[in-house]
Protein backbone atom coordinates (compact mmCIF):
# COMPACT_ATOMS: atom_id res chain seq x y z
CA UNK A 1 0.00 0.00 0.00
CA UNK A 2 2.91 2.39 0.98
CA UNK A 3 4.96 1.60 -2.42
CA UNK A 4 1.88 1.76 -5.04
CA UNK A 5 -1.17 3.84 -3.25
CA UNK A 6 -3.65 1.74 -1.45
CA UNK A 7 -5.30 0.37 -4.34
CA UNK A 8 -6.92 -3.35 -4.71
CA UNK A 9 -7.48 -4.43 -8.09
CA UNK A 10 -10.49 -7.27 -7.88
CA UNK A 11 -9.80 -10.28 -11.12
CA UNK A 12 -13.36 -10.74 -11.62
CA UNK A 13 -14.06 -12.54 -15.00
CA UNK A 14 -17.62 -11.81 -15.32
CA UNK A 15 -19.48 -13.16 -18.36
CA UNK A 16 -20.05 -9.41 -19.51
CA UNK A 17 -16.50 -8.53 -19.05
CA UNK A 18 -15.18 -11.01 -21.16
CA UNK A 19 -17.39 -10.60 -23.96
CA UNK A 20 -16.68 -6.63 -23.42
CA UNK A 21 -13.20 -7.71 -24.05
CA UNK A 22 -14.39 -9.99 -27.67
CA UNK A 23 -13.49 -13.00 -25.59
CA UNK A 24 -15.59 -16.64 -25.37
CA UNK A 25 -17.41 -17.39 -21.86
CA UNK A 26 -14.95 -20.38 -21.37
CA UNK A 27 -11.74 -21.51 -19.42
CA UNK A 28 -9.89 -20.19 -22.47
CA UNK A 29 -11.70 -16.62 -22.10
CA UNK A 30 -11.19 -16.73 -18.58
CA UNK A 31 -7.45 -17.62 -18.62
CA UNK A 32 -6.96 -15.00 -20.95
CA UNK A 33 -8.73 -12.75 -19.01
CA UNK A 34 -7.38 -13.39 -15.72
CA UNK A 35 -3.82 -13.27 -17.05
CA UNK A 36 -4.33 -10.23 -19.11
CA UNK A 37 -5.18 -8.37 -15.99
CA UNK A 38 -2.13 -9.74 -14.09
CA UNK A 39 0.32 -9.09 -17.09
CA UNK A 40 -0.85 -5.48 -17.08
CA UNK A 41 -1.11 -4.57 -13.50
CA UNK A 42 1.64 -7.13 -12.10
CA UNK A 43 4.24 -5.40 -10.20
CA UNK A 44 2.70 -1.88 -9.65
CA UNK A 45 -0.50 -2.39 -7.50
CA UNK A 46 -0.56 -3.22 -3.97
CA UNK A 47 -2.79 -6.31 -4.19
CA UNK A 48 -5.12 -8.18 -6.91
CA UNK A 49 -8.00 -9.80 -5.80
CA UNK A 50 -9.11 -12.92 -8.17
CA UNK A 51 -12.65 -13.48 -7.43
CA UNK A 52 -13.14 -17.53 -6.86
CA UNK A 53 -16.74 -17.68 -7.97
CA UNK A 54 -15.95 -16.86 -11.33
CA UNK A 55 -13.25 -19.37 -11.93
CA UNK A 56 -15.25 -22.24 -10.19
CA UNK A 57 -18.37 -21.22 -12.30
CA UNK A 58 -15.63 -23.39 -15.42
CA UNK A 59 -15.54 -26.22 -12.86
CA UNK A 60 -11.81 -27.35 -12.24
CA UNK A 61 -10.17 -26.57 -15.13
CA UNK A 62 -11.55 -22.93 -14.24
CA UNK A 63 -9.77 -23.93 -10.80
CA UNK A 64 -6.87 -24.51 -12.70
CA UNK A 65 -6.90 -21.09 -14.35
CA UNK A 66 -6.72 -19.85 -10.43
CA UNK A 67 -3.92 -21.52 -9.32
CA UNK A 68 -1.85 -20.43 -13.12
CA UNK A 69 -2.90 -16.78 -12.01
CA UNK A 70 -2.11 -16.56 -8.33
CA UNK A 71 1.36 -18.57 -9.03
CA UNK A 72 1.53 -15.73 -11.99
CA UNK A 73 0.99 -13.19 -9.06
CA UNK A 74 3.45 -14.56 -6.98
CA UNK A 75 6.21 -14.81 -9.95
CA UNK A 76 5.21 -10.79 -10.75
CA UNK A 77 5.71 -10.30 -6.74
CA UNK A 78 2.05 -8.98 -6.39
CA UNK A 79 0.23 -9.70 -3.33
CA UNK A 80 -2.79 -12.08 -3.39
CA UNK A 81 -5.81 -11.47 -1.73
CA UNK A 82 -8.49 -14.76 -2.54
CA UNK A 83 -11.54 -13.95 -2.65
CA UNK A 84 -13.52 -16.90 -1.21
CA UNK A 85 -15.67 -15.40 1.71
CA UNK A 86 -15.33 -18.81 3.66
CA UNK A 87 -16.60 -20.22 7.14
CA UNK A 88 -17.51 -23.12 8.51
CA UNK A 89 -17.16 -25.04 11.85
CA UNK A 90 -14.06 -25.01 12.83
CA UNK A 91 -13.06 -28.84 12.00
CA UNK A 92 -13.90 -27.64 8.74
CA UNK A 93 -12.53 -24.57 8.67
CA UNK A 94 -9.35 -25.78 9.12
CA UNK A 95 -9.29 -27.62 6.00
CA UNK A 96 -10.09 -24.40 4.18
CA UNK A 97 -7.02 -22.69 5.99
CA UNK A 98 -4.94 -25.57 4.69
CA UNK A 99 -6.79 -24.94 1.23
CA UNK A 100 -5.20 -21.39 1.08
CA UNK A 101 -2.84 -20.72 3.82
CA UNK A 102 -0.27 -23.62 3.73
CA UNK A 103 2.99 -22.82 2.51
CA UNK A 104 3.01 -25.01 -0.87
CA UNK A 105 -0.98 -25.30 -1.14
CA UNK A 106 -2.19 -25.21 -4.93
CA UNK A 107 -4.23 -22.15 -4.10
CA UNK A 108 -2.21 -20.74 -1.57
CA UNK A 109 -2.70 -16.83 -1.76
CA UNK A 110 -1.32 -14.32 0.43
CA UNK A 111 -4.84 -13.40 2.21
CA UNK A 112 -8.48 -14.70 2.04
CA UNK A 113 -11.18 -13.22 2.57
CA UNK A 114 -13.80 -14.99 5.66
CA UNK A 115 -17.25 -14.89 6.64
CA UNK A 116 -17.64 -15.27 10.34
CA UNK A 117 -21.39 -15.74 11.12
CA UNK A 118 -20.78 -18.67 12.75
CA UNK A 119 -18.89 -16.88 14.90
CA UNK A 120 -15.67 -14.81 15.14
CA UNK A 121 -14.40 -17.65 17.28
CA UNK A 122 -14.88 -20.43 14.28
CA UNK A 123 -12.69 -19.07 12.35
CA UNK A 124 -9.73 -19.85 14.41
CA UNK A 125 -7.87 -22.69 12.09
CA UNK A 126 -7.80 -19.86 9.85
CA UNK A 127 -6.28 -17.13 12.24
CA UNK A 128 -3.64 -19.12 13.27
CA UNK A 129 -2.34 -20.73 10.51
CA UNK A 130 -2.61 -17.27 8.53
CA UNK A 131 -0.04 -16.05 11.45
CA UNK A 132 2.04 -18.97 11.70
CA UNK A 133 2.88 -18.69 7.67
CA UNK A 134 2.90 -14.66 7.23
CA UNK A 135 -0.42 -14.51 5.24
CA UNK A 136 -3.10 -12.74 6.35
CA UNK A 137 -7.06 -12.66 6.57
CA UNK A 138 -10.27 -10.27 5.61
CA UNK A 139 -13.45 -10.92 7.87
CA UNK A 140 -16.38 -9.74 6.55
CA UNK A 141 -17.65 -6.31 8.99
CA UNK A 142 -19.94 -4.45 7.61
CA UNK A 143 -20.20 -5.36 3.79
CA UNK A 144 -21.01 -3.25 0.79
CA UNK A 145 -24.24 -5.30 -0.65
CA UNK A 146 -27.79 -3.02 1.20
CA UNK A 147 -29.18 -6.67 2.72
CA UNK A 148 -25.90 -7.29 4.78
CA UNK A 149 -26.94 -4.57 7.30
CA UNK A 150 -29.97 -6.64 8.77
CA UNK A 151 -27.27 -9.16 10.14
CA UNK A 152 -24.35 -6.62 10.74
CA UNK A 153 -25.61 -3.85 12.66
CA UNK A 154 -28.29 -6.07 14.63
CA UNK A 155 -27.68 -5.60 18.49
CA UNK A 156 -26.27 -8.32 20.49
CA UNK A 157 -25.96 -8.52 24.91
CA UNK A 158 -22.02 -7.93 23.23
CA UNK A 159 -22.47 -4.78 21.23
CA UNK A 160 -23.61 -4.70 17.09
CA UNK A 161 -22.66 -7.96 15.12
CA UNK A 162 -19.99 -5.96 13.11
CA UNK A 163 -18.90 -4.70 16.61
CA UNK A 164 -17.86 -8.43 17.56
CA UNK A 165 -15.58 -8.44 14.35
CA UNK A 166 -13.75 -5.26 15.05
CA UNK A 167 -13.16 -5.98 18.62
CA UNK A 168 -12.11 -9.84 17.58
CA UNK A 169 -9.50 -8.54 15.18
CA UNK A 170 -8.52 -5.95 17.40
CA UNK A 171 -7.79 -8.61 19.62
CA UNK A 172 -5.51 -10.86 16.99
CA UNK A 173 -3.59 -7.86 16.08
CA UNK A 174 -2.42 -6.48 19.34
CA UNK A 175 -1.17 -10.19 20.14
CA UNK A 176 0.46 -10.59 16.98
CA UNK A 177 2.19 -7.47 17.17
CA UNK A 178 3.05 -7.32 21.10
CA UNK A 179 4.83 -10.99 20.11
CA UNK A 180 6.26 -9.72 17.03
CA UNK A 181 8.07 -7.06 19.82
CA UNK A 182 10.08 -3.96 18.27
CA UNK A 183 10.26 -5.53 15.04
CA UNK A 184 6.32 -5.41 14.34
CA UNK A 185 6.38 -1.75 14.97
CA UNK A 186 6.79 -0.31 11.51
CA UNK A 187 9.53 1.15 9.41
CA UNK A 188 9.58 4.37 7.64
CA UNK A 189 7.35 6.31 9.69
CA UNK A 190 4.95 3.15 8.46
CA UNK A 191 2.94 1.69 10.71
CA UNK A 192 2.35 -2.09 10.94
CA UNK A 193 -0.56 -3.61 10.76
CA UNK A 194 -1.74 -7.14 11.62
CA UNK A 195 -2.39 -10.06 9.55
CA UNK A 196 -6.19 -9.73 10.68
CA UNK A 197 -7.99 -7.21 8.12
CA UNK A 198 -11.74 -6.33 7.96
CA UNK A 199 -13.96 -5.81 5.41
CA UNK A 200 -15.78 -2.53 5.55
CA UNK A 201 -17.58 -1.33 2.53
CA UNK A 202 -17.12 2.08 0.92
CA UNK A 203 -20.63 2.58 0.33
CA UNK A 204 -21.89 1.72 4.10
CA UNK A 205 -22.35 5.34 4.34
CA UNK A 206 -22.32 6.78 8.59
CA UNK A 207 -22.52 2.81 9.40
CA UNK A 208 -19.57 2.57 11.31
CA UNK A 209 -20.06 6.13 13.11
CA UNK A 210 -23.71 5.36 14.53
CA UNK A 211 -22.55 1.50 15.50
CA UNK A 212 -19.80 3.50 17.18
CA UNK A 213 -16.64 1.04 15.44
CA UNK A 214 -13.03 1.85 16.30
CA UNK A 215 -11.58 1.14 13.06
CA UNK A 216 -8.66 2.68 13.54
CA UNK A 217 -7.85 0.19 17.00
CA UNK A 218 -8.09 -2.45 14.69
CA UNK A 219 -4.57 -2.34 13.66
CA UNK A 220 -5.16 -4.26 10.58
CA UNK A 221 -5.90 -3.65 6.67
CA UNK A 222 -9.28 -2.72 6.19
CA UNK A 223 -10.31 -4.15 2.58
CA UNK A 224 -13.12 -1.48 0.93
CA UNK A 225 -14.84 -2.61 -1.16
CA UNK A 226 -17.77 -0.92 -3.35
CA UNK A 227 -15.09 1.79 -5.32
CA UNK A 228 -16.27 2.17 -8.56
CA UNK A 229 -18.92 -0.28 -9.83
CA UNK A 230 -21.08 0.25 -7.28
CA UNK A 231 -21.21 3.79 -6.97
CA UNK A 232 -18.53 4.61 -4.28
CA UNK A 233 -15.70 7.28 -4.90
CA UNK A 234 -13.11 9.43 -2.72
CA UNK A 235 -15.92 11.05 -0.85
CA UNK A 236 -17.35 8.30 0.31
CA UNK A 237 -13.95 6.93 1.39
CA UNK A 238 -13.43 9.52 3.60
CA UNK A 239 -16.37 9.63 5.34
CA UNK A 240 -16.49 5.98 5.89
CA UNK A 241 -13.24 5.34 7.76
CA UNK A 242 -12.44 9.20 9.10
CA UNK A 243 -9.23 8.42 11.51
CA UNK A 244 -8.65 4.77 9.92
CA UNK A 245 -7.62 5.75 6.79
CA UNK A 246 -4.36 5.13 6.45
CA UNK A 247 -5.17 1.24 7.05
CA UNK A 248 -7.63 1.76 4.04
CA UNK A 249 -6.84 -1.07 0.78
CA UNK A 250 -9.41 0.78 -1.74
CA UNK A 251 -11.02 -2.27 -3.74
CA UNK A 252 -12.61 -2.01 -7.31
CA UNK A 253 -12.89 -4.67 -9.69
CA UNK A 254 -15.48 -3.48 -13.13
CA UNK A 255 -14.43 0.29 -12.06
CA UNK A 256 -10.65 -0.66 -13.65
CA UNK A 257 -11.72 -3.70 -15.64
CA UNK A 258 -14.40 -2.39 -18.21
CA UNK A 259 -11.14 -0.66 -19.03
CA UNK A 260 -9.36 -3.02 -20.81
CA UNK A 261 -8.31 -5.98 -22.83
CA UNK A 262 -5.83 -2.77 -23.55
CA UNK A 263 -2.91 -3.11 -21.03
CA UNK A 264 -2.21 0.34 -21.40
CA UNK A 265 -5.99 1.32 -20.43
CA UNK A 266 -5.71 -0.87 -17.78
CA UNK A 267 -2.87 0.93 -16.37
CA UNK A 268 -4.44 4.48 -16.97
CA UNK A 269 -7.69 3.20 -15.15
CA UNK A 270 -5.65 1.68 -12.12
CA UNK A 271 -3.39 4.74 -12.22
CA UNK A 272 -6.66 6.93 -12.02
CA UNK A 273 -8.25 4.56 -9.17
CA UNK A 274 -5.12 5.34 -7.54
CA UNK A 275 -4.64 9.01 -7.62
CA UNK A 276 -8.39 9.35 -6.13
CA UNK A 277 -7.52 7.05 -3.82
CA UNK A 278 -4.83 8.59 -2.35
CA UNK A 279 -6.75 12.00 -2.76
CA UNK A 280 -9.37 10.44 -0.29
CA UNK A 281 -7.28 8.56 2.11
CA UNK A 282 -4.18 10.31 2.94
CA UNK A 283 -5.12 11.99 6.64
O1 LIG B 1 -14.94 -9.35 0.06
C1 LIG B 1 -15.12 -8.63 -0.94
O2 LIG B 1 -14.20 -8.35 -1.69
C2 LIG B 1 -16.43 -8.01 -1.10
C3 LIG B 1 -17.09 -7.67 0.05
C4 LIG B 1 -18.19 -6.81 0.00
O3 LIG B 1 -18.72 -6.39 1.00
N1 LIG B 1 -18.61 -6.38 -1.23
C5 LIG B 1 -18.00 -6.76 -2.39
O4 LIG B 1 -18.42 -6.29 -3.47
N2 LIG B 1 -16.95 -7.64 -2.35
C6 LIG B 1 -16.35 -8.17 -3.60
O5 LIG B 1 -15.69 -7.13 -4.29
C7 LIG B 1 -15.91 -7.24 -5.70
C8 LIG B 1 -16.62 -5.99 -6.17
O6 LIG B 1 -16.57 -5.86 -7.54
P1 LIG B 1 -16.94 -4.47 -8.28
O7 LIG B 1 -18.28 -4.07 -7.77
O8 LIG B 1 -16.93 -4.85 -9.72
O9 LIG B 1 -15.84 -3.48 -7.93
C9 LIG B 1 -16.69 -8.53 -5.91
O10 LIG B 1 -15.77 -9.59 -6.17
C10 LIG B 1 -17.37 -8.76 -4.58
O11 LIG B 1 -17.60 -10.12 -4.31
Amino acid sequence: MHAHGPVCVGIDPHPGLLERWGLDDDVDGLRRFALGVLEAVGGRVAAVKPQSAFFERHGARGVAVLEEVLAAARSAGTLTVLDVKRGDIGSTMAGYADAYLRDGAPLAADAVTLSPYLGFESLRPALDLARRTGRGVFVLALTSNPEGAGVQHARTAGGSVAGQMVAGAAEENARTLAEAGPDGAGTDGVAALGPVGLVVGATTGSAVHELGLDLAAVRGPLLAPGVGAQGAGAAELAEVFGDARSQVLAATSRGVLRAGPEPHALRDALDAAVDAARAALTL
